[in-house]
């Protein structure tokens, strides 16, 4: 699909989440204004609770803002039809900060999920799983379950799940936490190749030395609104 523009393009965005008793919380987002721009690279920097996690499920059209406008790879996802959103989702690699594996799947089949889900042919979805859990140095685990791996074990599974699919844009919520500093490394370098091939990154993250190691522009959150967006 042809698009212009921003991939992403927040406009006076406002988050808030539903209150127990009824009604809308205190806004968690305010006023939030962004455009990231096709093949561009960002990081997400801001204390805990600061909403990083909630930009992202924006970003992923999980949530859809309660003010503003949230427009990604083209689509309006306040207004959007709910059926058009899985299409739009299936464009776009997310890493849970929780992960989010499926424990009764081998990770053969959790990273499968997206290919199988866009119904790829499973001759492709065989080379194209083997490929990605070589490059991340898992093929040897194929076909254990989640709960048989290591917390980074686990992790660098979630984000092949997140990448097998090529997607326009990948959204990471902290995907380096559980590993250790030379596999955060090789991860970045990841992240870096698919940067350099064209697909859009977001990564949030507490990790200076992450940061420090690719230079990229850093959105800073504070308490819902944003306090800076450097160049790198
Ligand atoms: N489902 C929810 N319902 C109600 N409030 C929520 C929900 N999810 C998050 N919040 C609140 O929204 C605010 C922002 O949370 P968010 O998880 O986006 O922050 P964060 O910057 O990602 O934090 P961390 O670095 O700890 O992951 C917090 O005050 C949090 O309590």
């Amino acid at each position: 699909m042809e698009r212009s523009g921003p991939v992403v393009r927040f406009d006076a965005v406002g988050l808030a989440y539903p209150a127990p008793g009824g009604g809308l919380g205190a806004e968690v987002l305010r006023g939030v204004s962004l455009a990231l721009d096709d093949g561009s690279f960002t990081w997400l920097l801001g204390p805990s609770g600061a909403g990083k996690t909630s930009l992202l499920r924006l970003m992923h059209a999980a949530l859809r803002p309660t003010r503003g406008a949230v427009e990604v790879l083209g689509v309006g996802t306040g207004a959007a039809p709910r059926r058009t959103l899985p299409e739009l989702r299936r464009r776009i690699g997310v890493v849970h900060q929780d992960l989010r594996l499926l424990p009764h799947l081998s990770i053969f089949d959790n990273v499968a999920l997206p290919l199988r889900l866009g119904r790829r042919p499973e001759s492709v979805i065989a080379e194209d799983v083997a490929e990605i859990l070589r490059w991340i140095g898992l093929d040897h685990r194929a076909h254990a379950r989640p709960e048989e791996l290591s917390g980074g074990e686990q992790q660098r599974a979630a984000i092949a799940r997140a990448v097998v699919c090529r997607p326009t844009l990948l959204l990471a919520d902290e995907p380096t936490g559980n590993v250790d500093a030379s596999q955060a490394r090789r991860l970045l370098a990841l992240f870096a190749e698919m940067n350099r091939l064209g697909t859009t990154i977001v990564i949030a993250t507490h990790s200076e030395d992450l940061v420090q190691r690719f230079p990229a522009p850093a959105m800073r959150l504070e308490r819902g609104r944003i306090r800076g967006h450097d160049e790198g």
